[in-house]
């Protein structure tokens, strides 16, 4: 009874002070500061709150935060050119375009236009694609802040039974390489898998990057197993207002479950904190600093 939260919040903190000093000499060795540039299409309010707190971060961390905005009516065109001006842009090493991007527009020719060295979010194929082989890559920023929690919490995750649920190309499918080059045995189930509930409970660790709210239940779980709720999903609450809930039945999977990530305050701050990370990362490159260490 009674798993062990895991305090994503918390670790995301320390990980944004970490940043923090490693931008702070970064600063002095080169004579200017990292740049992230944040691209939003459209008025989403969800993109607009997302957008907005990842600038308060960059910031927050001595980075250099520019934010541009599109109308949702704007050409596909004149979306790909601000990329490319951002890619030949000095002062930016980090690009996101705020996802999703409005109907009309092919989200993969817009990654597929930004320079890999800068594609912090680790969308484009040239990334995803150096991850797959096990090449130094940009990797996505919510897989890897879950693996971090993951050897937080567990160290060698070798030989461990890992069941990832969802196969995007922004969460599933990252999530599940990172654990295959970890030597986890990787299942990654999706909305055609036959008895979801049997694979689930191979897991002993869990991850659930479905989007549907609290779709994994207790029950499903090996008694013990840690588990990673990557579901953001806003649902109606008390008195009109809505609430936050994840993937995963949180008070169900709580009773027999080793470990679990809280919704909100687990994996989404993590996204946050490895953003500004990935960033560090490609302005160091960039300035031919190599790796900065312990991130
Ligand atoms: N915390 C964070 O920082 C972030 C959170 N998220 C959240 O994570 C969740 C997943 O995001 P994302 O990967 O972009 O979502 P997608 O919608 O792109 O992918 C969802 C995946 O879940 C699978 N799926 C859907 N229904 C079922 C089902 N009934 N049983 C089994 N599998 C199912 C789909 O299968 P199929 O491929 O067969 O359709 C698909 O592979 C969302 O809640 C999103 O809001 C996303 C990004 C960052
Ligand atoms: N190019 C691109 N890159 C992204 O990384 C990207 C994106 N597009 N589109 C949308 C998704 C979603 N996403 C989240 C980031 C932070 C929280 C987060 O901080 N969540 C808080 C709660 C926030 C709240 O209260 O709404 C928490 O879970 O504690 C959640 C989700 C990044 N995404």
């Amino acid at each position: 009874m009674g798993a062990a939260v895991i305090d994503g919040k918390a670790f995301a903190d320390t990980l944004r002070g970490k940043v923090g000093a490693a931008v702070a000499a970064f600063r002095e060795q080169t004579g200017r500061a990292p740049g992230l540039a944040v691209v939003l299409v459209g008025e989403d309010p969800a993109s607009q709150v997302y957008v907005r707190s990842k600038h308060k971060a960059t910031v927050a961390a001595g980075m250099e935060s520019f934010e541009h905005r599109l109308p949702a009516t704007a050409a596909q065109d004149a979306l790909i050119a601000l990329v490319e001006r951002l890619n030949a842009d000095e002062a930016v090493d980090g690009i996101l375009v705020q996802l999703p991007l409005p109907r009309h527009m092919d989200e993969k020719a817009v990654i597929a236009a930004i320079d890999p060295a800068k594609d912090v979010d680790g969308f484009h194929v040239i990334n995803s694609g150096k991850l797959a082989v096990g090449e130094e890559a940009l990797v996505p920023c919510t897989p890897l802040g879950c693996l971090m929690l993951l050897k937080d919490r567990l160290g060698d995750l070798s030989g461990l039974e890992a069941v990832v649920i969802g196969r995007s190309n922004i969460v599933g499918k990252p999530m599940a390489q990172l654990l295959l080059q970890e030597s986890c045995t990787v299942t990654i189930a999706h909305s055609r898998t036959r008895d979801l509930s049997s694979v689930v409970r191979r897991g002993d660790i869990v991850v659930a990057a479905v989007g549907r709210p609290e779709m994994v239940k207790g029950d499903w779980l090996k008694p013990g197993a840690t588990v990673i709720d990557v579901g953001i999903n806003r649902v109606p609450g008390e008195e009109g207002k809505s609430r936050l809930v994840g993937d995963v039945d949180y008070a169900g999977a709580a009773a027999v479950a080793g470990a679990i990530t809280p919704v909100p305050g687990g994996v989404g701050p993590m996204t946050i904190a490895v953003l500004l990370r990935n960033t560090l990362v490609a302005a160091s490159r960039r300035a031919g600093l190599g790796a900065p260490e312990g991130l």
